[in-house]
């Protein structure tokens, strides 16, 4: 049987621009064999917030993966701030300013708060002791936590811990993979404030996957939907009318 032909890729207006500082541009890719995006084109733009939305399986957390590069870009490329990263190892997209909370939060169970947030401003020697003090400003309550081991947190308690850790490396990219989920909703809203202020400090864009669609759109001035692996919209959410993400959400 001979191969499907590849379609081309096709760019929905207004899912990203020239000046975006996270520029993904037709990129296909996926799990060993198994193809999960295809030609997905998408920005963040500087210093703004953009929401990627889509219903459970259709690749959200594929692309977060290329985007770091623990999944490789089989085509397209992925541009951030003028750099072509698409072939960087993790670690170098790391040190060229992209940082990731994933799904899970990805803490260190056994290590206290403070612990958890050294072991990042160690392995990195080009960071000073100020980054952990300024991560530790935008979530408050951590700091009455800094002795205490992770594995103890609420789930509330440990989101913030993790974008806390990947504040500690001062990236210019920060990717958070659905921080809303299985948290109450007083700690959901004390996220919420971190990120608007987040957004408000220089030089932070941000690329949020997020289900709690109100959440997500009111830090957004970007938004993106996924469908089976493609980008199905995307625009300003300035210009969206009620209810058009929840339709396509439904589709
Ligand atoms: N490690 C893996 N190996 C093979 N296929 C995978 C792997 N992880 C995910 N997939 C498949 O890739 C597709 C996209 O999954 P992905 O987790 O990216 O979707 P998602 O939109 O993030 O969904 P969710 O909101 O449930 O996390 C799904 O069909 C899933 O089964």
């Amino acid at each position: 049987m001979s191969a499907p032909a590849i379609a081309p890729a096709t760019v929905v207006d207004g899912a990203v621009r020239d000046d975006d500082l996270l520029r993904i541009e037709a990129v296909d890719g996926g799990h060993g064999s198994t193809a999960v995006l295809f030609g997905v084109s998408l920005g963040v733009p500087r210093n703004g917030l953009c929401c990627l939305m889509g219903r459970n399986g259709v690749g959200k957390s594929t692309l977060m993966s290329t985007i770091v590069g623990l999944l490789r870009a089989r085509r397209g490329r992925i541009v951030l701030d003028g750099e072509d990263v698409t072939k960087l190892k993790p670690y170098e997209r790391a040190r060229a300013g992209i940082a990731f909370v994933p799904q899970g939060r990805d803490c260190f169970p056994q290590l206290t708060v403070m612990e958890n947030l050294r072991v990042v401003q160690e392995a990195r020697r080009d960071l000073d002791r100020g980054a952990i003090d300024e991560a530790l400003d935008l979530f408050p309550r951590l700091r009455g936590l800094l002795d205490r081991p992770a594995g103890f947190l609420s789930g509330g308690q440990m989101q913030q811990l993790a974008i806390a850790r990947a504040l500690v490396t001062r990236p210019k990219l920060l990717l958070l993979d659905e921080p809303t989920e299985g948290i109450q909703p007083s700690i959901i809203l004390e996220i919420e404030d971190a990120i608007a202020q987040l957004k408000r400090s220089a030089g932070l864009s941000i690329l949020l996957v997020e289900q709690y669609v109100d959440f997500a759109l009111r830090l957004a001035e970007r938004y993106a939907v996924m469908d089976a692996g493609r980008v199905i919209d995307a625009g300003e959410t300035a210009a969206l009318e009620d209810g058009h993400v929840r339709r396509l959400l439904a589709v």
